[in-house]
C-alpha cells in the first residue's frame, strides 16, 4: 500500500487517479511515501525519511527545499503549464482592471447615494475621474517566456498590442510557440524602457529577487502598469508604492497582498488567485498524481525539477531505482555488486542532471535487502529502492 499525504487542498480529479486498493490518500497519515501539495511552505517542516517524492500541484517550487531533497535523492515534481491558461486570463483581467480604473470606479459606484435620478446625475459627473486607456497599440513587456509568459505574449498580440519579451533561457519549444511578431529584448532594462505594461512570469529565486526595483522603475515610461502574478519578492513593494505615490507609475496589480499594498488606491491585490480555477486545479492535480504514481510504481521520472527525465519499460518484475551523485564509476560499482550477488541485468538506464544521476535497472532475480544495503553503502549513493 502506498501512502500519499496531501498538504493542501488538491482536486479530487487528481486524487481519484490513485486506486483505493493500492493507495491510501489523506491529509493526516503516518510515514507517507509522497507529499502532494500546492503553496504550503516546506522549508521549516521536518520531512519524514519515508517521503520518496514530493509533487507540487502547480508551477512554482520556491516553497520546497529542493537542495535538501536532492541530497536525500528525493525527486520534486511540478506540473509545467497545467495552470498557465488560468494565470493568462487573470493577467488579462488585471490589465483591463488597471487601465480602465475598474476597481476605483466600482468603489465609487457602490458609494453613490440618493434616489435613482440623483445617482444617474452623479454618475455623469464622477465618470470623468475614471477615464482610462485601451490596449491596442500599447506595448506589453513580458519578463519570462515560459508556459505563462508565452501564452500572455501571444494573447496580447491577438488583442492588437505590441509585445516585447525577455527570457535569457528561452527554450526551443517556447520559441516555436511564440508569435513571430513578438520583439525580443536583450535585457530587462531594454524591455522596461519600451513598455506601457510590464508583466512578470519568472520563478522566485536569488536571481529574480527584487528584479523590479526603484532603479529599474525610474527607467520605465511614465504611467506604466506593472503586473506581478509570479511571486512576492520579485517586485520590491516599497519601491513600487513610492513610484505610485510620486505619480511615476499608473498602477500595480499583483497576486500577493500585504499591509503596505492592500489599501493603496492605485494597487489591486488579489489573494493568490492565479491558478484558482476548477480547470487549473484539476489539470495540476491529475498531472502530479500521474507522475507520482509512475514514480512510485515504476521509478520513472517525468517533470521533476531536480532529477532527469527517466522512463524505461519494465522487462522483469525485479526493478531497482537508484539516485546518486553524478560522479564516475557509480554504475560500475552498482553492477559489480549485482554481478557478485548473482543478478543478471536485463535492462539499465542511467541519466544525469547537474550534480545528480538516476539509474533504473531490471534484473532477473529478486533483490534482497542485503544487496540493497550494499548498494546504499557505496559512497555517493543517495537513495535505493526496489520496486
Ligand atoms: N499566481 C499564481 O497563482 C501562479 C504563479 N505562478 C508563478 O509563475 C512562475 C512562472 O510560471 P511558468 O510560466 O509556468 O513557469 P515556466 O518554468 O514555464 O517559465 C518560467 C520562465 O522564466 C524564465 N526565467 C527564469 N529566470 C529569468 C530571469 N531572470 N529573467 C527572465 N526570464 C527568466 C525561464 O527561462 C522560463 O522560461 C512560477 O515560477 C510561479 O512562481 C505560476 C502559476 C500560478
Ligand atoms: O496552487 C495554487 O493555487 C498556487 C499556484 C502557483 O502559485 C503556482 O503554480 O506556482
Amino acid at each position: 500500500m502506498y501512502k500519499i499525504q496531501t498538504l493542501n487542498n488538491i482536486s479530487v480529479k487528481g486524487l481519484e487517479k490513485f486506486p483505493r486498493e493500492t493507495y491510501e490518500v489523506a491529509s493526516e497519515i503516518q510515514n507517507p511515501d509522497a507529499y502532494m501539495l500546492r503553496s504550503l511552505k516546506l522549508h521549516n517542516v521536518d520531512i519524514p525519511e519515508s517521503v520518496l517524492a514530493i509533487g507540487r500541484a502547480g508551477a512554482g517550487v520556491n516553497n520546497i527545499p529542493i537542495e535538501k531533497m536532492s541530497a536525500r535523492g528525493v525527486p520534486v515534481f511540478n506540473a509545467p503549464g497545467a495552470n498557465a491558461n488560468a494565470v493568462k486570463e487573470l493577467v488579462l483581467t488585471g490589465m483591463l482592471l488597471g487601465c480602465r480604473n475598474i476597481c476605483q470606479a466600482w468603489e465609487c459606484a457602490k458609494n453613490l447615494t440618493g434616489d435613482d435620478e440623483s445617482i444617474s446625475k452623479e454618475v455623469e459627473q464622477v465618470k470623468k475621474k475614471f477615464v482610462g486607456f485601451e490596449l491596442p497599440g500599447r506595448t506589453l513587456g513580458v519578463i519570462g517566456l515560459g508556459a505563462i509568459g508565452t501564452s500572455v505574449a501571444n494573447m496580447a498580440r491577438d488583442l492588437g498590442m505590441n509585445v516585447v519579451g525577455y527570457d535569457p533561457a528561452l527554450t526551443v519549444e517556447r520559441a516555436w510557440q511564440l508569435s513571430s511578431s513578438i520583439e525580443s529584448a536583450n535585457t530587462v532594462d531594454e524591455l522596461l524602457a519600451k513598455s506601457d505594461f510590464v508583466t512578470i512570469h519568472v520563478p522566485f529565486n536569488e536571481g529574480t529577487k527584487n528584479l523590479i526595483n526603484a532603479r529599474r522603475i525610474n527607467t520605465m515610461n511614465d504611467n506604466a502598469i506593472i503586473l506581478n502574478f509570479s511571486r512576492n519578492g520579485i517586485v520590491n513593494d516599497e519601491d513600487v508604492v513610492e513610484a505610485l505615490n510620486a505619480g511615476k507609475l499608473y498602477s500595480y496589480i499583483c497576486d500577493f497582498p500585504s499591509n503596505l499594498l492592500k489599501d493603496h488606491p492605485r494597487v489591486i491585490t488579489l489573494p493568490h488567485l492565479g491558478a484558482s480555477t476548477g480547470e487549473a486545479e484539476e489539470n495540476c492535480a491529475i498531472m502530479i498524481a500521474d507522475q507520482l504514481k509512475d514514480f512510485l510504481e515504476n521509478g520513472n521520472i517525468k517533470n521533476s525539477v531536480n532529477f532527469p527525465q527517466v522512463k524505461m519499460p519494465r522487462v522483469s518484475g525485479y526493478r531497482m531505482a537508484i539516485a546518486n551523485s553524478n560522479v564516475p564509476n557509480m554504475v560500475g560499482q552498482i553492477s559489480s555488486i549485482l554481478a557478485e550477488t548473482g543478478h543478471n541485468i536485463l535492462d539499465l538506464l542511467n541519466k544525469s542532471r547537474g550534480d545528480l544521476a538516476y539509474t533504473l535497472l531490471d534484473v532477473d532475480t529478486e533483490i534482497t535487502k542485503d544487496v540493497v544495503d550494499q548498494i546504499k553503502a557505496i559512497d555517493g549513493v543517495l537513495s535505493v529502492r526496489t520496486i
